[in-house]
């Protein structure tokens, strides 16, 4: 297996670039295929995750042309459900925001699909969306365990109606099936049951779903209320916002090596909920400034530890967990047992690679609390296929020790040159 040793790092310093959001290109470009019209979608992420988005589209049928660099796409959509009497099987990677979302779609239409993916998929769940649309029609099994992926769909449209559906685990559950009811002919009323978490992404799915021309009414996120029989319309030209999750190990560079570090691509204008992750930087003494398109942050005295519910923003909660071992006293984040069900069990590999450089670790079942240790050690951090535990692990590099990264490829789920990024605005 390859490996990365980072060399010892004292400063960051400079300006980045991040690339597109993985949340809003695949939600813009499965928007654009169910629409009417071409939509030209400007800086879209070139990543595994867009890369199985856009492989299942084409079998389905769905005409698109990539730009050399895969940063452009023109794509015509089909106006209307995508499933049109085909049998495929669709592999969707570990891409949730591929699986979550074409299972909904592929669901409002009719044929007959098996959705498969990476051996992590498997573990996954997405029994919470299938029991939501059961009562609606769905005809969906299980191929292994059930509620996990492998899924057999035999699909033959959904009617409308009333359903619950539980938001503990995942909110791509809610945005799969709100980006699908408007095709339905029926209202389509959806009640969350259970504490909705990842709230601000069900924010991106509205903003990207009015950009596409349908409002979804809402109550406080509890009860969401669709009109049937509508369709998507093209905007004609969508540009993708910078990534606010890969913006966060940048940032984080910049409150602990010294800054100042600007990152453009998002910020207080941005509809990405992990642009807020700057708030937590800022709560443990960093500076920060905002502008509506850039964040830029600085180190001004010691960094301090902090008790905080990161619920909201789960992907860029892990940067804080490896800050922490820049920060004094013991910090605590709460409320994230979804870490549980994402790439690994993010919880325990956290703990267990944290543990490895010294750090003392409290791992409970929904939280994880961090103390740093006085000097870092050397280690060598497994990285689970999971590329955010590569990522925020750079961020150890600014300790006393060697640090070495173990399979550091796996950033290609979202961010396929984020260590040449990183070695950029670091020394
Ligand atoms: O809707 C989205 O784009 C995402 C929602 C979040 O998942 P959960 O809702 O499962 O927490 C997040 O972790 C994931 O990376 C992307
Ligand atoms: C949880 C993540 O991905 P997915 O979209 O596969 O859920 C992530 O990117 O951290």
């Amino acid at each position: 297996m390859h490996s990365l040793t980072l060399p010892h790092l004292t400063h960051a310093r400079g300006e980045v670039t991040i690339p597109g959001s993985k949340s809003l290109s695949n939600r813009i470009l499965l928007l654009a295929a169910l629409a009417e019209g071409t939509t030209t979608v400007t800086n879209l992420l070139v990543s595994d995750d867009i890369r199985h988005m856009l492989t299942a589209l084409k079998s389905l049928g769905v005409d698109y042309r990539l730009s050399e660099d895969g940063t452009r796409c023109e794509l015509t959509g089909l106006a209307g459900p995508l499933a049109r009497g085909q049998e495929l099987s669709l592999f969707l990677g570990n891409a949730g925001t591929a699986m979550r979302p074409l299972t909904a779609a592929l669901c409002i239409g009719n044929g007959t699909f098996e959705m498969t993916g990476e051996p992590r998929m498997a573990e996954r769940p997405i029994g919470d969306l299938i029991d939501a649309m059961r009562p609606l029609g769905a005809e969906v099994d299980y191929l292994g365990e059930p509620g996990f992926p492998p899924l057999k769909i035999q699909a033959q449209h959904l009617s409308g109606g009333t359903v619950s559906i539980d938001g503990r685990i995942s909110s791509q559950f809610l945005t799969a099936l709100l980006m699908a009811a408007p095709l339905l002919n029926d209202d389509l009323t959806v009640q969350v049951s259970g504490e909705l978490v990842s709230k601000p992404y069900i924010e991106i799915t509205l903003d990207v779903m009015r950009q596409f021309g349908v409002d979804v009414r809402h109550d406080n996120y509890q009860s969401f209320h669709i009109r049937g029989g509508q369709h998507y319309v093209s905007p004609g030209d969508i540009q993708v916002e910078g990534d606010a999750s890969s913006a966060s190990y940048f940032l984080a560079a910049g409150a602990i090596g010294g800054g100042p570090v600007r990152v453009h691509g998002t910020g207080k204008a941005s509809v990405q909920g992990d642009a807020r992750f700057a708030e937590v930087l800022e709560q443990m003494g960093a500076r920060v400034v905002w502008s509506d398109h850039w964040i830029e942050v600085s180190r001004q005295g010691p960094l301090k530890a902090v008790d905080v519910d990161l619920n909201h923003i789960p992907d860029a909660a892990m940067t804080i967990a490896t800050t922490a071992l820049f920060a004094e006293g013991t910090t605590c984040i709460r409320n994230i047992y979804n870490w549980r069900v994402k790439e690994t069990d993010r919880l325990s590999a956290m703990a267990t690679e944290l543990r490895k450089l010294g750090a003392e670790v409290d791992e409970g079942e929904d939280y994880i609390a961090v103390t740093p240790p006085v000097r870092t050690q050397p280690a060598a951090i497994d990285t689970y296929n999971d590329h955010r535990i590569a990522m925020c692990f750079s961020l150890a590099a600014f300790g006393d020790a060697e640090i070495t990264i173990n399979d550091p490829g796996c950033t290609s789920k979202t961010f396929p040159d984020y260590f040449e990024r990183f070695a950029g605005i670091t020394e």
